[in-house]
């Protein structure tokens, strides 16, 4: 078999390795109740993710006439509290996610995962999945200090350097991570069964995947940066 091309393999979370986004809209809905605000359907949180917890409620509450600062910062506490306690109540990795990140380790690849979801969740969640020891890193959006989340390219670096370096690839399902893995200057595979905030074969990937399945074959198919 020839050598796999990829030293390390780094994902995203939220509509790539796990499907969160019921429990996300629980969180999103529990915060615009409070907020006087009618509730989203479920299934239109998809929409918002990508960004992180504060863009996800600040895009709902934008679409129903935004509310002053103050009041924003204070439901967003609520959402964040709410979401800590009912973060893994309905995500589930992806079909074939397990059986992927072992095909990777078994061709001798680390991985790691990049979220903009705050790190001390995203452990959590995988903890809870008992995903979490697959990766040699976990880092978030508040990992890295302000403004320096995705789609900035200072997580994917910090990745493959606590990876110990080598040849490296992200996947991801959002522009935001499209954009941070250009910017570092490493491959990209788009998951377009995820939540993408452009249509399918316009994330701007390198290639894009229809389910975890077909992960390994187009990273074979790939050559490194
Ligand atoms: O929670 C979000 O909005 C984004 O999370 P992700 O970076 O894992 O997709
Ligand atoms: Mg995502």
């Amino acid at each position: 078999m020839a050598k796999f091309p990829f030293d390390i393999v780094a994902f995203d979370l939220d509509g790539t390795l796990l499907d969160t986004f019921r429990d996300l809209g629980a969180a999103v809905n529990h915060a615009l109740a409070l907020g006087g605000f009618d509730a989203i359907p479920v299934d239109s949180s998809k929409d918002l993710i990508g960004g992180g917890a504060k863009v996800m409620l600040a895009r709902a509450v934008e679409r129903q006439g935004g509310m002053p600062a103050d009041d924003f910062h204070a439901l967003y506490k609520q959402m964040l509290s709410y979401y800590a306690a009912n973060n893994a109540v309905h995500s589930r990795p992806y079909p074939g996610a397990e059986d992927c990140l072992d095909a990777l380790a078994g061709r001798g690849a680390r991985m790691a995962v990049v979220t903009n979801k705050f790190e001390d969740f995203a452990r959590r969640i995988l903890t809870t999945l008992e995903l979490a020891d697959r990766f040699e890193t976990i880092i978030g959006g508040d990992t890295m200090g302000k403004g320096r989340a995705k789609p900035e390219p200072d997580s994917l670096i910090e990745a493959r350097a606590r990876c110990g370096g080598g040849s490296f690839a992200f996947v991801g399902d959002s522009t935001y991570d499209v954009m941070a893995a250009r910017a570092a200057q490493v491959p990209v595979i788009g998951a377009r069964y995820g939540y993408c905030d452009k249509p399918p074969g316009e994330l701007g990937a390198d290639v894009e995947i229809d389910s975890l399945a077909a992960l390994i074959p187009a990273l074979e198919d790939l050559r490194p940066a």
